[in-house]
């Protein structure tokens, strides 16, 4: 483990950009580039997206983002589409190919991009992929499609292709038939732009010098596709980005003033920045050295600070401080976050998800090992899988009697009570404050810790 400290010293983050600018600047060549390595489901599309996109002009960049957000949006459906018309060869180039062609539809149909445009910049890009030999398949595929458009198999409906069927098995029997087609629709949707302010009393002001609508819960809401740095209060650190329901569990503790809280999992930042501007004396763990470095600068730029540590949380130092509350951010499917992180529904598995579970038992012991007798643990996770919510807060207040869930209240949360479960947790959904474009899929759960 590794302690340092973030102040607002004028310390400089260590994220000095070093990364060379990428050998092909096209942005369909970046974007099957993209789709290549997301098939690995290490590296997220955020992170592609920066790497593959840094050397590209805005206007590229846009074009790359909505090209690769539109393909995996609607993935099942194109590959769908392409069934009656393509098999893949059995050679080493079907995944490139394959990408391709997805990418050639993408544009065909679920883009404004001309039919000839979307068909020749395809076959353009088979050729400056060295797929010489399959330059007319793409060609004729794709007038093909072009010509005589598409149907889809009957009876199915575009949501039940495009979302896998391990996670439409699970929200079915967790949410019913109805529900989990509604949370699927919303979650291939696209997000908003939420903004937390640091100095919740300028919360109103804020709102209305970024002409953003105020929720009921605190955050700004803001359409989204705008440069976040050019808005006003940016540079000035008065606020950051964070979505309105990742925004609620670090609101959520009786008090902060003078307090030591843990944030567990904390990079990028975003709770930790909550708690700081709160007057917590925070101690924000991530095992990511990288991620830090977001955390680092955030609170730079807020002109807040805390202590930092690099390390596992599963494995807390022995003489870890004692603290008078924790909030644990377990690392999870992310399956509420689609809206913002369409990768997911190519990355995510059943098995994925499972592997994770082990983990977030072994961070809730270790928040139970620090946290001082009469404090509050908060437990979330932006996945939409009870198995790493409901169930895991279950199966640790079993195994720990000491602890007894603290309801969540709607006056907490400025009177919207939408979430809210019979036992006082927060099951956020998709669907959730829809008239306002909706919310990302979240647990949270408090709870005390009543005995030692
Ligand atoms: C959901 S993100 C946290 C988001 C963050 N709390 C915020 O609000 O900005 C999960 C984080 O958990 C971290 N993580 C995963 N496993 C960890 C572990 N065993 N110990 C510490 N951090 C871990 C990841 O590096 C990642 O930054």
């Amino acid at each position: 483990m590794r302690e340092s400290r973030s102040n607002h010293s004028g310390r400089r983050s260590p994220d000095a950009r070093t990364s060379a600018a990428p050998v092909a600047a096209d942005p369909r060549m970046l974007a099957l580039k993209t789709l290549q390595e997301l098939r690995g489901g290490e590296v997220t599309l955020d992170e592609l997206l920066a790497k593959h996109g840094y050397a590209l002009s805005s206007r590229d960049r846009n074009f790359l983002r909505h090209l690769l957000g539109s393909t995996l949006r609607h993935l099942g459906e194109i590959d769908a589409i392409l069934a009656p018309r393509y098999h893949p060869p059995q050679d080493r180039t079907a995944n490139r190919l394959t990408n391709i062609m997805r990418l050639g539809v993408t544009q065909l149909f679920f883009m404004d991009v001309s039919d000839h445009g979307a068909v020749d910049s395809t076959v353009n890009l088979a050729r400056d992929a060295g797929l010489h030999k399959y330059i007319k398949l793409v060609n004729a595929v794709l007038r093909g499609l072009q010509r005589d458009g598409y149907e889809l198999p009957d009876g199915v409906e575009d949501w039940q292709l495009n979302v896998p069927a391990w996670l439409r098995g699970v929200w079915k029997k967790t949410y019913g038939a109805d529900r989990a087609r509604e949370i699927a629709r919303a979650s291939l949707g696209y997000a908003k732009l939420d903004i937390s302010v640091r100095d919740a009393e300028e919360r109103a002001e804020w709102a209305e010098k970024l002409g953003g609508t105020l929720l009921p819960t605190g955050t700004i809401r803001l359409e989204s596709g705008q440069r976040i740095r050019d808005l006003p209060g940016y540079n000035d650190g008065k606020w950051w980005v964070q979505d309105a329901a990742a925004a609620l569990p670090a609101l959520l503790f009786s008090q902060y003033d003078g307090k030591t809280i843990y944030d567990l999992c904390a990079a990028p930042g975003g709770k930790t920045m909550q708690l700081a501007a709160r007057g917590a004396n925070t101690i924000a763990v991530d095992k990511s050295e990288g991620r830090l470095r977001r955390v680092y600068e955030n609170l730079e730029r807020v002109d807040l600070g805390a202590a930092i540590v690099t390390g596992d949380a599963t494995d807390l130092a022995d003489d870890a401080p004692i603290a008078d509350a924790v909030l644990l951010d377990a690392p999870c499917s992310a399956t509420g976050t689609i809206r913002r992180h369409p990768d997911i529904l190519l990355r995510s598995s059943d098995a994925l998800m499972k592997s994770l579970l082990p983990i977030q038992q072994k961070l809730l012991l270790q928040a139970d090992r620090v946290l001082a007798v009469g404090g509050e643990l908060i437990y979330c996770t932006c996945s939409m899988q009870p198995d790493e919510g409901e169930f895991q807060i279950k199966s640790f207040l079993a195994d720990h009697p000491n602890y007894a869930r603290k309801p969540i209240t709607a006056d907490e949360l400025g009177g919207w009570d939408e979430a809210i479960t019979t036992e006082g947790e927060l099951r956020i959904l998709p669907t959730h404050m829809a008239d306002l474009g909706g919310m990302d899929g979240f647990y949270c759960a408090r709870l005390v810790k009543q005995r030692g």
